[in-house]
């Protein structure tokens, strides 16, 4: 939360002349209702089984021509995490627990940092994560200290030069 998947996502998609979308805006359309409501009523597991529906309907769809911001805790159930690897180009943005903390302070529409100690809750989180993450990811880039879009153009360096490497092999 907070490394910038929201704003970098949709940045890159632009310059990629593809479609954004944002996994949980999808999920809020189709419950008619927003993050902190269907957590309120369904509790976090209510809300992680609407992530894997709306996951796995976005690629039923062509992906190709997409570029999908998810949630943070898309990594913790291993079938979303299969639909990863098997379906997209994955791109890790790294932040630490400091900066997470500093951009995820001034909105409380991220239910999981509304209560207790969001510092020890961002930490916890990350501790379990992180290796998740990079288990999943293709490309991981560092954002801390960066300007979102000196973020991605840095995404979208390493994915050029990623796919460039690739037709290399081929
Ligand atoms: N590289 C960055 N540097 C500074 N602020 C950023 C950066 N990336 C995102 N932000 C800001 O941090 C906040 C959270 O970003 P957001 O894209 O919603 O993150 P996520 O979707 O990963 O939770 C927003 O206010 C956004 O403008
Ligand atoms: O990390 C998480 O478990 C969550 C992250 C949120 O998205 P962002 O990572 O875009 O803030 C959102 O999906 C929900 O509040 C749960
Ligand atoms: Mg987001």
């Amino acid at each position: 939360m907070g490394a910038g998947k929201t704003t970098i996502g949709r940045l890159i998609s632009q310059s990629m002349g593809k479609e954004f979308y944002d996994l949980d805006k999808v999920i809020e359309d189709n419950a008619g209702a927003d993050i902190p409501w269907i957590f309120e009523r369904e509790g976090e597991e209510g809300f992680r089984k609407r992530e894997t529906q709306a996951l796995s309907n976005m690629v039923q769809s062509d992906t190709h021509n997409t570029v999908l911001a998810t949630g943070g805790g898309i990594v913790m159930r291993p079938e979303n995490r299969d639909i990863l690897q098997q379906d997209g180009l994955v791109v890790y943005l790294y932040a630490s627990v400091a900066q997470q903390l500093y951009r995820t302070s001034k909105s409380s529409h991220r239910p999981l940092l509304q209560t207790g100690d969001p510092k020890a809750t961002l930490k916890k989180l990350f501790e379990v994560r992180d290796p998740l993450y990079r288990e999943v990811a293709t490309l991981v880039i560092e954002t801390d200290a960066r300007h979102p879009k000196a973020v991605a153009n840095k995404v979208l360096d390493a994915i050029k030069r990623y796919l460039t490497s690739e037709d290399n092999q081929s």
